[in-house]
């Protein structure tokens, strides 16, 4: 890893929320690194203030204290670099798969014909081919799932963020979609971002996993991953690891 280029840096990072019950710290010191081109996974317990750090990453929040470090400078504020995929997408209703796909290329004054050409290189890399005139509502959860990487991809992004994006899939679903992100990721490289609660799913996916603790939320141990992919979630290697950080986890996550 050392090698590569880091894509951003957390530095000590804090987020303190004041409300009704008084003082809440979601974030404790949190000190992280993101390089390029990697997959890497933020694993930790539920409501343990993986969205509020996502969040602050992101620049859609403020944290208390600490800095955000990307391509070496401190950032503050909105990142237009980086891409989110969330468990709900909030794909527009009433416009097509492929509108919905170029809607950020729209946005950015894109013309028409440039436009649908770089969406439907991306419907197509998602599997989506012959369902650019569908309706969200016309299609299947994972097949949304796929809409949304699809649009987040084709803002080009240089990180892409994802909070549990297969958090409400079927079982089946879920780890169709996990083998098919891998695939997606491998043809066209960006650095992902990709939280969750579930052991199993990070030990899949991640190059790296950081695992947090809960409440309030630090860093409790990064584990760098050399299980070759496509990795066998019954092999002795993968099961042990699984195992490893299981018995790391604060809560049973
Ligand atoms: N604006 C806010 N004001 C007060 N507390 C907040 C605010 N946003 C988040 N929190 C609290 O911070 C904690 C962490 O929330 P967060 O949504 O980041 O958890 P999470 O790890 O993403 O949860 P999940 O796994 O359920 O998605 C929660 O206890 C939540 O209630």
């Amino acid at each position: 890893m050392e090698q590569l280029n880091k894509r951003m840096e957390v530095r000590n990072l804090s987020k303190t929320f004041f409300g009704k019950k008084g003082y809440f710290t979601a974030i404790e010191d949190v000190s992280l690194d993101v390089y390029d081109g990697e997959f890497l996974v933020i694993l930790g317990p539920g409501r343990c203030g993986k969205t509020v750090l996502l969040n602050i990453m992101s620049g859609l929040e403020e944290q208390t204290e600490g800095q955000i470090i990307y391509n070496g400078q401190e950032w503050k504020g909105l990142n237009p670099e980086i891409g989110m995929v969330f468990q709900k997408l909030a794909l527009m209703p009433f416009k097509t798969v492929i509108e919905n796909v170029e809607l950020a290329l729209k946005f950015r004054g894109m013309e028409k014909e440039k436009r649908r050409e770089i969406a439907k290189h991306y419907i197509e890399l998602v599997g989506l081919k012959g369902f650019e005139e569908y309706y969200p509502k016309q299609l299947s959860g994972g097949m949304q799932q796929r809409v949304g990487i699809a649009r987040a991809y084709a803002a080009d992004p240089k990180l892409l963020i994802m909070d549990e994006p297969f958090g409400k899939l079927d079982a089946q679903t879920r780890y169709q979609m996990q083998e098919d992100l891998l695939k997606i990721w491998e043809k066209e490289k960006r650095t992902i971002i990709f939280v969750t609660n579930n052991i199993e799913e990070a030990c899949y996916l991640g190059d790296r996993i950081i695992l947090l603790s809960d409440c309030p939320t630090k860093v409790k141990k990064v584990y760098p991953i050399d299980i070759s992919r496509p990795r066998d979630m019954v092999s002795k290697e993968f099961l042990d690891l699984r195992t490893v950080i299981s018995d790391n986890t604060d809560l049973s996550i």
